[in-house]
């Protein structure tokens, strides 16, 4: 794969390595307006990296001038426009782009993927709270009501603006709910979940921002319908093949630190039992497998090439 064009508005015309030094060197790219006329001549892939409301615009304009795309923001992941507008604020304007985009939850939608043209990527914390559930309610392994999902997100979730609530002296030493009982991925989380179950499900959903670079927690409260054991077995199973999703013995707890940097989703499980309750406890990189890592994999699988092409598995740490 060869990077041959890279937008910005703001920073037209400077040099990729200029503006972010990160680049692997040489890299000759100069960074360009998002011209979708200008991108179909350069590319045969497109990852839309731009907000809610403008990404629907640019995945019309190329996909209709043939490029395959990865849409990173949420403006194809609800297949109801009424949904999108009621959470989005924004009506949707291409609602039969709409019905053909696949969400791009690479592990449960791989066949999908394989075969369209737009993909919906997911969004973060939908990521990490439909890994561990999507199986366990499609085999009918715990009840489909009062799921609760506590989930902490690093500070990097929120993108890379300069906004004075995630300034550093903000952030640093404090913790924080936010949107509580009111967060946009509340709809896409019960979108999955209900295709899951076979029937509606809702779920209460809190997240909360931690002073951490990147990284999301998910800790999940379920109703089990199986023992601990036979939950587990069924997740391992249902992963066993899957290169990204590792699932941990019964007891073992993730960590965050055990998946920054790599597009893996660790899952933990344990049962509690006072109360019956079964708790799932599910990490990953909100940048890499919440993000672009799930992208790059959507991709591989849109392309046929194998899925774990130039994705890190391994962390740095410490
Ligand atoms: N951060 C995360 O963990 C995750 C983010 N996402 C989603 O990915 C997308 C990008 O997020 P992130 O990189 O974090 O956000 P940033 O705010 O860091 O970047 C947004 C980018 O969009 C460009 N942009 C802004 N407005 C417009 C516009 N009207 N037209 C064209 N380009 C525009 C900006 O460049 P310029 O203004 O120079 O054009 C900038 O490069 C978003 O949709 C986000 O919701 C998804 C999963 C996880
Ligand atoms: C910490 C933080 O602010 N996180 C972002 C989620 C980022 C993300 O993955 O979601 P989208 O792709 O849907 O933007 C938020 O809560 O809006």
């Amino acid at each position: 794969m060869q990077v041959t064009c890279v937008t910005s508005r703001r920073e037209t015309g400077k040099s990729l390595t200029e503006y972010w030094g990160f680049a692997p060197l040489p890299y000759e790219l100069e960074l360009s307006s998002p011209e979708p006329s200008a991108i179909a001549e350069e590319a045969e892939v497109a990852f839309l990296c731009v907000p809610h409301g403008t990404a629907q615009e640019m995945a019309k304009e190329l996909v209709s001038r043939g490029l395959k795309v990865i849409d990173l923001s949420a403006d194809f992941r609800l297949a109801d426009p009424s949904v999108y507008e009621a959470w989005y604020g924004v009506s949707h304007r291409f609602p039969e782009l709409l019905r053909e985009a696949v969400y791009g939850l690479s592990e449960i939608y791989a066949e999908r993927i394989s075969k369209s043209r737009l993909i919906a990527n997911p969004g973060c914390y939908p990521t990490a709270a439909l890994l561990p559930l999507v199986p366990l309610l499609n085999r009918k392994l715990i009840e489909p009501r009062d799921i609760l999902i506590d989930a902490k997100s690093g500070v990097s979730g929120a993108g890379r603006k300069a906004e004075v609530a995630l300034a550093f002296c903000e952030v640093n030493e404090d913790f924080r709910a936010y949107k509580v009982a009111s967060h946009r991925h509340t709809p896409e989380i019960e979108a999955e979940l209900s295709r899951a179950a076979g029937g509606e499900v809702k779920v209460l959903f809190t997240p909360h921002l931690t002073p951490m670079e990147r990284g999301i927690f998910a800790t999940i409260y379920v109703h089990p319908l199986a023992s601990e054991k036979e939950i587990y077995e069924a997740l391992r199973d249902f992963y066993a093949e899957k290169p990204f999703v590792e699932v941990l013995s019964p007891g073992r707890i993730p960590r965050v630190a055990e998946v920054r940097g790599t597009n893996r989703c660790r899952i933990g499980l344990k049962l509690d039992p006072r109360t019956g309750r079964l708790i799932l406890l599910s990490v990953i990189d909100n940048l890499v497998k919440g993000a672009s890592g799930q992208a790059i994999q959507n991709m591989n699988l849109m392309m046929g090439w194998p899925e774990d092409l130039g994705l890190p598995k391994s962390p740095v740490f410490p």
